[in-house]
């Protein structure tokens, strides 16, 4: 395989530095992102679990919000787990005032859907495109997605709910890969990005 992808962790707000060592773990060179310049350095990019309206905030404040949707928009792969599936959303069914996304996925999710912090809970779920066991998903008052368009293909349910999204190079996930130690979702995405740097090259 051609050589490792600089893959970006949007560095705002939330479980950053486990979607780090869990990028490093599949093989990435891994970066955190705080400005456009380092945005534009990054071949992939990773928008973490913490709380979207916070994210959302703190990325318009940074200058990065149009940015992240320009990137977005040219194909550049992108991964969001719980607060970042929010952030990728088209439409949010229960938006704080002032809450943006970046969309690029054609879904609406609703936040908190599964319920409060004291509510979380882990769940085997299969995962379409991760070969072999069932990741262990980790929801801590994860949104689910309550639509998607025709675009959009599910990859996973819990309790007929849809956790798993996928469109195009936009990958979202409602629980957090990040935070088991199985790396296998963050390989997915890092394959993505192999893809698309060779597609583009
Ligand atoms: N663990 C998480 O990322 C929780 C997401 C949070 N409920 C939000 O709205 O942003």
């Amino acid at each position: 395989m051609s050589e490792s992808p600089v893959i970006g962790v949007l560095a705002l707000q939330g479980d950053v530095r486990e979607h780090l060592i869990a990028l490093a773990a599949a093989d990435a060179v891994a970066r955190p992102v705080r400005r456009p310049e380092e945005l534009a350095e990054a071949d992939g990019l990773v928008i973490p679990g913490g709380e979207s309206t916070t994210i959302s905030k703190l990325a318009v404040l940074f200058g990065l919000m149009e940015p992240l949707r320009a990137r977005v928009r040219d194909g550049m792969p992108v991964y969001g787990t719980c607060a970042g599936m929010i952030m990728l959303a088209d439409k949010i069914l229960d938006p704080r005032s002032g809450q943006e996304t970046v969309g690029g996925i054609d879904m609406i999710v609703r936040r908190n859907a599964f319920g409060r912090q004291n509510e979380s809970f882990e769940a085997a779920v299969d995962v379409k495109g991760v070969a072999g066991d069932p990741v262990e998903g980790v929801f801590i008052r994860a949104p689910w997605v309550e639509s998607v368009g025709a675009g959009a293909e599910v990859l996973a349910e819990h309790d007929g709910h849809i956790v798993a999204v996928r469109q195009g190079n936009a990958l979202a996930t409602s629980f957090h890969p990040e935070l088991t130690g199985d790396h296998r979702v963050h390989g997915l995405f890092v394959d993505m990005v192999h893809a698309w740097r060779t597609a583009e090259s």
